[in-house]
């Protein structure tokens, strides 16, 4: 296995980074070398991990084992949550969503996006757990997303995180699980793999897995390269909103997940889940930190144009 490139970043001084308010007359010296430490990781790599988040290894088995069974059902259960024409939420079965927009072949995963305002019937039974998830990734997501506006010096340090208003009708932040089923004697297309070359459309992605798969592209060597966590480890990536807000100060990097040589990986069946933070969609995303170097567009113009490029053939 190839050496992590990702910096593991010890987070227990950001559990009690302090609100709005006191953002800047509170904050710990811990908290503000913590801050810099977040800042100048993501400065290398674009990812890190991140340890001590209150969250533990056990609770992230718990949650991979009951999301897990919905992928189980038979179709046409599962078609009764199918992702609608104009929603982010709901069941994608594998090849509709192809996030490379290099292959043709669609990813060779099913996924299921969660938002909070969803319908109690559209959630299925053993997607109820991400109701208790949804607080305690976007909680994680703000005190993340407070340090970075402290590491990056900026004039209001909560901005980032202020602009998610989480769980309102305003902003398309969700909780997504991928399944990659296990590829062993599947027909696989040319060129197919389990999650194409992207980066993530919002501002900052935590990420639980259970198993490796993920790689970074590495911006000196344009390889890409494993990206394992440490139990009790998630990682966290910004996304394109981070990258423009920064003018290229931290860069949204590419990431994959391959159809692994591995025989152990190809048998068996992965999971992942993202927090997708993505700001709300009247922001107007304009540079905040350097020069600017993008034209501004709005949350909902970017999301909209990303989400049409993933699904040719909308669901
Ligand atoms: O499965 C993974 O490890 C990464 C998934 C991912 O990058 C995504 O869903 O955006
Ligand atoms: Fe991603």
């Amino acid at each position: 296995m190839e050496k992590p490139i990702v910096p593991v970043i010890d987070f227990t001084a950001g559990q009690s980074i302090p609100g709005d308010a006191a953002l800047l007359w509170k904050t710990t010296p811990e908290q503000i070398s913590l801050a810099d430490d977040i800042i100048s990781a993501l400065k290398n790599v674009g990812f890190i991990c991140l340890v001590n988040t209150g969250i533990t290894q056990d609770e992230m088995d718990t949650l991979m084992n009951e999301v897990k069974q919905f992928f189980g059902l038979g179709g046409s259960e599962k078609c009764l949550y199918t992702k609608g024409l104009m929603s982010n939420t709901g069941w994608v079965d594998v090849g509709r969503e192809t996030l490379s927009t290099d292959r043709k072949a669609g990813d060779y995963k099913e996924t299921f996006n969660f938002q909070p305002v969803m319908a109690e019937t559209e959630i299925p039974d053993s997607m109820k757990i991400l109701k208790e998830w949804w607080g305690r990734l976007s909680t994680l997501s703000l005190q993340f997303m407070k340090l970075m506006g402290l590491g990056l010096r900026m004039k209001d340090p909560s901005y980032i995180a202020n602009s998610h208003s989480f769980g309102s009708s305003q902003n398309e932040s969700a909780i997504r699980v991928n399944f990659y089923p296990a590829t062993v004697n599947k027909d696989l297309e040319p060129g197919q793999v389990r999650c194409g070359e992207h980066s993530d459309y919002g501002s900052v992605t935590l990420l639980i897995q259970d198993s490796p798969g993920l790689e970074v592209m590495n911006r000196s060597t344009g390889e890409y390269e494993a990206v394992t966590a440490p139990p009790g480890g998630i990682i966290v990536n910004i996304g394109d909103v981070m990258q423009f807000w920064t003018s290229d100060t931290l860069v949204a990097n590419k990431h994959r997940v391959l159809v692994s040589d591995d025989k152990h990986l190809q048998e068996a069946d992965r999971i992942s889940i993202p927090f997708f933070a993505i700001p709300d969609q009247t922001t107007l995303i304009e540079c905040l930190v350097g020069r600017s170097k993008y034209p501004p567009v709005t949350m909902h113009e970017w999301l909209k144009q990303k989400i049409d490029s993933a699904f040719k053939e909308r669901v």
